[in-house]
Formats: structure tokens, C-alpha cells, sequence
């Protein structure tokens, strides 16, 4: 991949660099951005030590997934940037529609095609000394899923062919595009602005689920989408309960 190249397909504006190989492009952003001036995007053609959520690791295939951060900084404090890992979700749903690739988005940030999980968004932060804080936005997208990376991750992933066939610095700069201008709105309105579109692609709405704290069942209920700070609504027997974290599965049926 070319980093000028992408840099002139995108009209963001964004400083683009590209790497062949790195331990996690989330980890590189997190130890620039108190030297950062501006928005950097940073590309890695292979991840040797990928972060996932909740301390996991991501497994990629370097040929067949595209993996990178964007690192952006946001006025205010943590409260900031409550709903941003949904609203990135948006983002990216909006922005593989347009290339053709109908997904949905499974509460917290997770896309899904038919069902499978094809792209993973990993938010760190930290705060900016002179106020503020700096999001580093990382993003894994399986193209195609091989095997080994399956038998590895113990399930199936989804992948998009059609995205495979795209030349990567023109996916990459479409991507880019579609989080540069998100993220711009989020910072003037917030996940309120984004709200509306996250529920239209709920992919589990009025599904029975499970919440799982480290495997254990928190609270069962019909998933009745998120609420304008990005808290997922579960309809439990003993009524409506908003849900702050942990992981969603679908209830193995008896
Ligand atoms: O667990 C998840 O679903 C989130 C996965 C996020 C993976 C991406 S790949 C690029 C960036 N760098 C990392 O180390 N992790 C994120």
C-alpha cells in the first residue's frame, strides 16, 4: 500500500503513513499522540501483536485484511467520547454500503456480514495535557478469512470478496473519508447524531440475548437497541434495563 497514494485518493486531509509490519498500529498511535499535531492515519501491512477488546488479542491475515488507526483528538474529557465505538460502527456500515457490502452491527461495535463478524473497532485513549483527549481508532477488516485464521480464532469470520478485489489504497481512502467526516459531526453532536442510523442496522433487535461479563450470564432479555449515549436496551422480565458493558450473544435456545 502507498501512503501518498491514499492521501491523494482521500479528500480528509489526514496524514496518511503506511508500515510493512508492526506489533499493533493502536499501540504506535497510543505512544505518538502527546507529539501529534494533527490526525494521523496509520496503516500496517502485517500486525504481529494486534489488540482486540477486553485485553484479547486480533488475528489477521496480512494479505487478506486490511488493519489501521486513525488517531483524533476531541475537546472535553472522557465524556466526550461516550458512544464513539458505536458511532465508528456507523461509520464504517455507511461507508461498505456505498462499496457495496451490506453489514450490520452488533452491540458494542462489532459488523457483521450474514451474521459473521467482519470488521473489529478498538478504542484507547488518553488524555491530552493541555486539555482534551486523544481517541486512537483502530480498525481490523477481514477481505477474506483463511482458514488457519479461523481454526485460530475457534469460529467462523465473515470476509468480502468484492472488497478484496478493490485495490487497497482506494478502499483504505474511501475509509478514511467516511471517518474523517463521522468523526467531524460526532465532535459537534455527539453519538445523538448517529443514534437512529446504529438502530437501523441493529443486528440482533428484538433478538434474546444474553449479557456476559467474562462468560458469566449478567442479564437476559429482548435487545431493544441503544439509547442516545449508546447503552444497549434489554427488555428482562423485571422490565426495560440499560446495559453499559460486557458481551452480547444470542441465547442457545434449550
Ligand atoms: O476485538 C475487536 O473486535 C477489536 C479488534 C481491533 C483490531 C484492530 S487492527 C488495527 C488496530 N490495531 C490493533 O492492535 N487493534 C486494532
Amino acid at each position: 500500500m502507498n501512503a501518498d497514494r491514499i492521501a491523494a485518493l482521500s479528500g480528509a486531509g489526514v496524514a496518511v503513513e503506511v508500515v510493512a509490519q508492526t506489533g499493533s498500529t493502536n499501540a504506535d498511535l497510543l505512544g505518538r499522540a502527546a507529539s501529534l499535531p494533527a490526525p494521523v492515519l496509520l496503516v500496517a501491512e502485517h500486525q504481529t501483536a494486534g489488540r482486540g477488546r477486553a485485553g484479547r488479542s486480533w488475528l489477521s491475515s496480512s494479505e487478506n485484511s486490511l488493519t489501521f488507526s486513525l488517531v483524533w483528538k476531541f475537546d472535553g474529557g472522557p465524556q466526550a467520547l461516550l458512544g464513539l465505538p458505536l458511532a465508528v460502527g456507523v461509520m464504517l456500515g455507511d461507508a461498505l454500503d456505498r462499496l457495496g457490502v451490506q453489514v450490520r452491527l452488533k452491540w458494542p461495535n462489532d459488523v457483521l456480514k450474514d451474521g459473521d463478524k467482519l470488521a473489529g473497532i478498538l478504542i484507547e485513549t488518553q488524555s491530552a495535557p493541555g486539555g482534551g483527549v486523544w481517541a486512537v481508532i483502530g480498525i481490523g477488516l477481514n477481505l477474506i478469512m483463511p482458514d488457519e485464521v479461523e481454526a485460530q480464532l475457534g469460529r467462523s469470520a465473515a470476509g468480502a470478496p468484492w472488497l478484496a478485489r478493490m485495490e487497497r489504497d482506494v478502499l483504505m481512502a474511501a475509509l478514511l473519508d467516511a471517518l474523517a467526516a463521522g468523526l467531524r459531526q460526532f465532535a459537534q453532536h455527539g453519538f445523538g447524531a448517529f443514534c437512529v442510523r446504529w438502530n437501523l442496522r441493529h443486528a440482533w433487535q428484538g433478538e434474546t440475548v444474553v449479557i456476559l461479563d467474562n462468560g458469566a450470564v449478567l442479564h437476559e432479555g429482548r435487545a431493544a437497541g441503544v439509547d442516545d449515549t449508546g447503552r444497549l436496551l434489554l427488555d428482562t422480565e423485571q422490565g426495560r434495563i440499560t446495559v453499559m458493558a460486557g458481551d452480547v450473544s444470542l441465547r442457545v435456545k434449550a
